[in-house]
């Protein structure tokens, strides 16, 4: 089994509903995003897939939410989810899953992880 990791980041202001301090105001984090892809069969080039069309996924999902208030992105606010690390991860990972799949015949998206300090991360991952 190999398995592929690819990082980016982008900046995103939010505020976390019923959170009982300071994170219930409005703030921003540079926030850090990481896919991690797998896969049995490499190509001729000795390639899982390429990195760049890992990183062209990642960045149309970051295009929707960098330089935003997250709690306005659809799916997150008032009658969706709170924007924390982890639901921000199970969002990317349900975003992401599909157009990895697509990318190659037996390859999967293994998990998705957003660091919101270079201290502290949320993963989310399906058991399979
Ligand atoms: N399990 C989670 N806990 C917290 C989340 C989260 O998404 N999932 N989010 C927050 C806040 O967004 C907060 O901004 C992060 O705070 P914190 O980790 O404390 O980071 P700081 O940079 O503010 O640093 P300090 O260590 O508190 O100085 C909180 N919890
Ligand atoms: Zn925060």
């Amino acid at each position: 089994m190999y398995e592929l990791t690819v990082r980016s980041r982008f900046s995103a202001a939010h505020s976390l509903c019923g959170y009982p301090g300071d994170c219930a105001r409005l703030h921003g984090h540079t926030w850090t995003l990481e896919v991690k892809v797998v896969g049995e069969k490499l190509d001729q080039m000795g390639m899982l897939v390429d990195f760049k069309e890992i990183k062209k996924q990642l960045s149309l999902v970051i295009d929707q939410l960098d330089h935003r208030l997250l709690n306005e992105i659809p799916g997150f606010g008032k009658d969706g989810l709170n924007p924390t690390a982890e639901n921000l991860s199970y969002y990317i990972y349900q975003t992401l899953k599909q157009p990895i799949a697509a990318m190659k015949e037996g390859i999967r998206l293994k998990e998705i992880s957003v660091w919101e300090s270079p201290d502290a991360y949320a993963t989310y991952r399906e058991d399979v």
